[in-house]
């Protein structure tokens, strides 16, 4: 299990977490949601140890984040971020196997390019092999990426966005296969995505975050009301629910003209006063 218990964090004068407290189950998928800039990447960073937060603790298997042992506490981690460039001069099937990097040697081993190669060939990527990585579409891109962090076989997988330049098969193929590895793997998979709907279907527990805190987390069948949409976005939204429960969310247009923001919050003095 990994807790994070009372975590503040601040970047600059932006105060991002407030001493927010959850806990992430093995061998589930958690999915966070919430506004743009609202502080999920950051969250997946702080919980990297790619940034330090002010107070608080993160403990996985009751061992807790430290930074003099950042190097063993990534080690347990794989890690998408959301960034998805590809920009080096490396075969793709190189880029899945520095996954792996913890294992390889001078000379490489034939089991684990099979290995490499079986996990392209899983979400069906094997004829991408041997092209250039820099040659790619971000969609392509973004599935090399997921390969390699499968290659590492982590204990934590932490995914920022990973369907955000996929088409709708590819999202399925990543979500379904990412789905199948946590509950064989008994990772903690723990995922950013903005779209409710995929939240919906594949999230085990999700994890809603606003103005530094989790303001909702819970099976989506329990938690995803039209209330907390409105809250949360702002937005207004018709949510059903299938024969299993899991909820479809239709967001609703306020009228065909009118902008979501129709009066500007600031003054025209002010906005000049930026320039
Ligand atoms: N290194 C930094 N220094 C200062 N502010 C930062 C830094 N990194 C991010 N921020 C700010 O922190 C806020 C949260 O950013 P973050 O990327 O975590 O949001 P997010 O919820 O992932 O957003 P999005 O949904 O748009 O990807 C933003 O306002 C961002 O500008």
């Amino acid at each position: 299990m990994l807790q994070v218990n009372k975590l503040n964090v601040a970047l600059d004068s932006l105060v991002l977490a407030k001493d927010m407290s959850f806990s992430l189950e093995a061998g589930k998928v958690n999915v966070i949601i919430g506004p743009n800039g609202t502080g999920k990447s950051t969250l997946l960073k702080t919980l990297f140890g790619d940034i330090q937060a002010k107070s608080g603790d993160i403990l996985f298997a009751g061992d807790a984040l430290q930074r003099k042992q950042l190097s063993h506490w990534r080690k347990q981690f794989g890690y998408m971020p959301q960034d998805i460039r590809l920009d080096v001069e490396l075969s793709v099937l190189e880029v899945v196997l520095l996954g792996q990097l913890n294992s390889l040697g001078l000379r490489l081993d034939d089991s684990l390019i099979k290995e490499a190669l079986s996990a392209l060939d899983k979400i069906g990527l094997l004829h991408l092999a041997n092209r250039d990585v820099n040659k790619l579409s971000g969609g392509q891109c973004q599935m090399i990426l997921f390969a390699q962090a499968l290659m590492r076989k982590p204990k934590i997988l932490m995914l920022d966005e990973p369907v955000s330049a996929l088409d709708l098969h590819f999202q399925h193929v990543l979500l379904d296969h990412l789905d199948t590895q946590t509950k064989q793997q008994g990772w903690v998979t723990l995922m950013v995505l903005h779209d409710l709907n995929l939240a919906a279907q594949y999230a085990d527990n999700l994890l809603v975050l606003k103005d530094g805190d989790v303001v909702a987390s819970g099976h989506p069948n329990n938690i995803l009301t039209s209330s907390l949409v409105k809250e949360v976005y702002k937005v207004d939204a018709q949510i059903t629910k299938d024969s299993s429960g899991i909820p479809f969310i239709r967001t609703v247009r306020k009228n065909n003209s009118a902008p979501l923001s129709p009066t500007p919050k600031h003054s025209s003095k002010e906005v000049e006063s930026l320039v």
